[in-house]
């Protein structure tokens, strides 16, 4: 019995429990399960595998799917994708109800591999991270449903399928098989020469050196790196000006670097996925707790002996390399630790005297569904990580295989590019605000990949990946109205700055309404925009909001309700004079910034704008003519297409992209 779980993830959560889900098949018997991401695999085969396929995926970004998910899923969208007859497939949407678009991606998905001919096992399970007891409430009866379904449970065994489909616990991780994915062993005498062995290879502080990695990565010389905010202000943003140097294929190809000859081949709304290395002295601190010098050659292969024979290809399998460089370049040390990692350590437990006991129950407890809530104080809340919960339970020493296996693996982080070809040739310009905060037990935390970027010296080096958005600026020049928070505004200096390179776009009304804290201190690339409108955008429109100059708090909303003329004829039809039954230039609107609250606040205020203020008598046939725009329905995207699609209507062309914050990343 041969079973394939594809998972979409963003930021890690679904890989993990499809790890999961693919350890509970090898307890119920699968003999081969691979669990990859989607991405990794080729629509076409789906339907030719003969074996079902579960598919894991969160939703990211206010309904969309996840950076794993997101070129099979543009794929499967296409009307030439393929027939997916043959297909037996089930999805478990993973996503969280505080957001508007609750699993919204699991369920297209379910949607789109029917519509393609593929045959559902059972309808879409939409997993919760705000139920009772988070994920287990659904996954687990999902689980047995599965497992019934493709006979590896019998149907008629009340235990198996009525009593624990009932009990949302019932497969519980503690009882899930204690295997390693990966099996660490020393590297073989005479092997190629070792990464990190040679102490240049190690890479300095500060500085990533071309570490092998699955895609292509840019090693990026630091040319620039300026404060943004005032001194003394509580956030560092800073500007980052890099040139690419060496472009080194993917890890899986060997991994050489070359010269790079052209411009990264960017766009506006594209992203520069950043990798880093840990912080020396938490490698160090592990490597004492696990056990080792640091010096170490060995070589990581993937352990097939349980079941799991394929899962993500990781770049460190299959090279020898020190412990000290594997544990620098490839686990995410500063991430929080997981239960799985919490459950791992309870099972790694010997010993019946009252102190073991008592830690093992400890770890299984903190691990278990049930005891959620303590999981998310004791981990979470306090952004514990690996390193942290090892020192709390001294009594437990992982192998390293088993390290390898429940840590969090190394993952890029996402930053938008604020530069544009066009006005700045090769060098790529980023805007990184940097990630700091003080737990509920006031002990301070700060991003690892944002602090290795504002501390990195110029003529240092950065190593990053290009991440293609599909933002879709307008063919033609068409008005323009953004509206950007703080470091939101980095696309959307990519936008104007791409708009400014090209004479075409001089003439088109160009609106940003910006929103920081203080004209003085985070007001960012102020001048900037005076010096474009004098040299090349006499139409570009700046209208600030500075939450905190004043007495009472003003945002960006509050400005766009001033200027409800302006906006609402911008909205409606790309011209302050437009009347409703005008218009065929449509204004791109772009949303830029804080993904929580502001979405929901700008859209009632344009609302009310159009609604209200501005066409009075209208609003019904407003509303009839764009119901998207009411409640529930507006469609937010990262860097998306238009998602009203087909309901834009003639009268009101409304184009709303939005971008949401990926310049949050840690
Ligand atoms: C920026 C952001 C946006 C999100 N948007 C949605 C959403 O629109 N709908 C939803 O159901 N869940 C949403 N979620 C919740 C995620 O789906 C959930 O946290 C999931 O566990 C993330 O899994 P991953 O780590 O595999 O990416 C969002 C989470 C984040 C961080």
């Amino acid at each position: 019995m041969t079973l394939y779980i594809l998972y979409g993830t963003q930021a890690g959560n679904a890989e993990r429990i499809a790890q999961r889900v693919a350890r509970y098949a090898v307890k119920r018997g699968a003999a081969q399960v691979h669990c990859l991401p989607a991405e990794e695999t080729s629509i076409q085969d789906w339907g030719t595998w003969g074996a079902p396929v579960l598919f894991i995926s969160a939703t990211a970004n206010q309904g969309n799917a996840p950076i794993t998910l997101q070129k099979t899923w543009n794929q499967l969208q296409k009307p030439s994708a393929p027939s997916l007859a043959g297909l037996r497939y089930a999805v478990y949407g993973i996503g969280d109800s505080i957001y508007g678009r609750f699993n919204f991606f699991g369920e297209m998905l379910h949607k789109r591999l029917q519509e393609l001919g593929g045959a559902p096992l059972l309808p879409c399970i939409l997993g919760d991270e705000s139920d009772r007891f988070g994920l287990d409430e659904t996954l687990m009866p999902w689980c047995w449903t599965v497992w019934v379904k493709l006979g590896y449970v019998p149907e008629e065994d009340p235990v198996a399928a009525g009593e624990a489909i009932r009990s949302p616990l019932k497969e519980g991780a503690d009882d899930t098989p204690l295997f390693p994915l990966f099996d660490v062993r020393p590297a073989a005498q005479g092997a190629a020469p070792a990464l990190g062995a040679d102490a240049a290879l190690a890479g300095t502080e500060g500085e990533a050196m071309a570490v092998p990695r699955m895609e292509p990565m840019y090693t990026l010389r630091v040319l620039r790196n300026a404060l943004l905010t005032a001194a003394g202000h509580f956030q560092h943003v800073r500007h980052l000006e890099l040139r690419p140097e060496t472009l080194s294929c993917a890890a899986a190809d060997g991994g050489a670097a070359a010269p790079v000859t052209a411009p990264i081949p960017y766009l506006a709304g594209d992203a520069l996925s950043v990798y880093c290395a840990n912080v020396p002295a938490q490698v160090e601190a592990l490597l004492q707790r696990l056990g080792y010098a640091g010096d170490e050659v060995v070589t990581v292969t993937p352990d097939t002996t349980h079941g799991i024979v394929a899962s993500r290809a990781e770049p460190f399998l299959h090279r020898a390399m020190t412990v000290r460089y594997l544990l620098t370049y490839y686990v995410d040390l500063n991430a929080v630790a997981s239960q799985e990692f919490l459950w791992m350590l309870g099972l790694h437990v010997v010993g019946d005297d009252e102190g073991s006991v008592e830690v093992r129950e400890r770890l299984l407890e903190l691990s278990s569904a049930r005891h959620i809530d303590e999981f998310l104080q004791y981990s979470h809340r306090e952004k514990r990580n690996v390193i942290e919960v090892l020192h709390d339970f001294k009594m437990v020493t992982p192998s390293l295989a088993h390290f390898l296996t429940f840590a969090c693996p190394m993952r890029p982080r996402y930053y938008d590019i604020s530069s544009a070809p066009g006005l700045d040739g090769d060098v790529v310009h980023l805007t990184v605000a940097q990630l700091q905060l003080k737990t509920p037990l006031k002990r301070e935390r700060e991003g690892l990949c944002s602090s290795h970027l504002v501390r990195a010296a110029e003529q240092s080096r950065v190593q990053a990946g290009l991440w293609q958005g599909t933002l879709e600026m307008p063919e033609e020049p068409a008005p323009l109205l953004f509206m950007a928070t703080s470091t939101g505004i980095a696309p959307v200096r990519s936008i104007i700055r791409t708009c400014a390179a090209d004479p075409k776009w001089k003439e088109m009304p160009i609106y940003l309404f910006y929103g920081c804290r203080f004209s003085e201190k985070d007001y960012l690339y102020g001048e900037e925009w005076e010096r474009l409108k004098e040299e090349r955008m006499p139409n570009l429109q700046v209208v600030t909001a500075f939450s905190r100059d004043t007495d009472t708090k003003v945002y960006v909303q509050h400005r766009v309700a001033e200027h409800a003329k302006l906006v609402a004829s911008l909205l409606l039809a790309g011209s302050p004079d437009a009347k409703l039954d005008d218009g065929n230039r449509s204004t791109f609107f772009f949303l830029c910034g804080n993904a929580n609250e502001m979405p929901v606040a700008v859209q009632g205020v344009f609302q009310t704008i159009i609604t209200e203020v501005v066409y009075p008598d209208q609003v019904e046939k407003i509303l009839s003519l764009n119901k998207r725009m009411t409640g529930e329905n507006v469609g937010y995207r990262n860097t998306g297409t238009n998602p009203f699609g087909p309901y834009v209507v003639g009268l009101i062309c409304f184009f709303f992209f939005t971008y949401l914050l990926t310049n949050v990343s840690y």
